[in-house]
């Protein structure tokens, strides 16, 4: 039956794709970027987005909403490290004094975690929220995973604005204190920074202020990806 079709593959915005008749598309669940690599995304290859900003500048909040709306999967690397520590596995201990000092937990335990997290993952558009944070995170994650992203969001938001939003987290975190967020700032500034500039240097950082309510916030973001490339296959008939 296939045969009787022509097919023909291009790249088109999503607004555009919503307005063709559903039964003619057979829509490949991939695509790229206008900043993105090489435009061409393969079937197999996950769409990968990075998610950065400094502590309590909205990641979570907004990959919620982007997983939502857009059906992205959302990693975030602190919670499967929460969630590592919480299981009582060999590094369980390892990775609750570096959270609680507000330092970076060895690259090959994350990359590990976010290596399985993506291999179950429902969806093959990825967002990997807080990683990574450093330049040695991304050089073994570009060379253990062996992909680049093909975007990356950074969120920008004043010191006194991301502190009063930690303060407020309540969510039991041992290192949401004054103490801690001192040292998490610092490491942001030192560590987390150098990478969005490597990012930027490539031409794939899109910032967003973080500033205002959730919603004016993704109402930003959501330009970003409602301007992604998607990668489909139309079926003429
Ligand atoms: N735009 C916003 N205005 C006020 N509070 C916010 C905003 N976005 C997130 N928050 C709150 O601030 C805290 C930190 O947000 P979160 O998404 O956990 O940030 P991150 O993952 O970057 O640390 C949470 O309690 C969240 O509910
Ligand atoms: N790539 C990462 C991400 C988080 N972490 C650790 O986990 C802590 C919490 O990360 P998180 O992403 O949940 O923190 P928020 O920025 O969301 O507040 C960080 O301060 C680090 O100690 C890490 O070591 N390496
Ligand atoms: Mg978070």
């Amino acid at each position: 039956m296939w045969r009787r079709f022509a097919h023909l593959s291009l790249s088109i915005s999503r607004t555009k794709l919503q307005s063709f008749e559903p039964t003619v598309l057979k829509l490949i669940n991939t695509f790229s970027s206008d900043s993105g690599s090489d435009g061409v995304a393969s079937s197999r290859k996950p769409f990968i987005t990075f998610v950065l900003g400094g502590p309590g500048s909205g990641k979570g909040t907004q990959c919620e909403r982007i997983a939502s709306t857009f059906g992205f999967a959302h990693l975030s690397a602190g919670e499967l490290l929460r969630e590592e520590m919480s299981s009582h596995s060999e590094n369980g201990e390892l990775i609750r004094n570096v959270i609680k000092e507000g330092k970076i937990v060895p690259s090959a335990i994350t990359i590990s975690l976010i290596k399985k997290a993506i291999d179950s993952a429902t969806s093959d558009k990825i967002l990997i929220d807080g990683f990574p944070r450093s330049e040695e995170n991304r050089m073994a994650f570009e060379k253990i995973i062996g992909v680049e992203p093909d975007l990356v969001i950074f969120f920008e938001c004043p010191e006194e604005e991301m502190v009063k939003r930690i303060l407020g987290r309540n969510q039991g975190r041992i290192d949401d204190n004054m103490e801690t967020i001192r040292k998490r700032l610092k490491i942001f500034e030192d560590l987390n920074m150098p990478v969005v500039e490597h990012y930027s240097s490539k031409g794939k950082v899109h910032k967003i202020t973080a500033t205002g309510t959730v919603d004016e916030i993704f109402e930003r973001v959501r330009q970003v990806f409602a301007s992604l490339r998607w990668q489909v296959t139309v079926i003429i008939a």
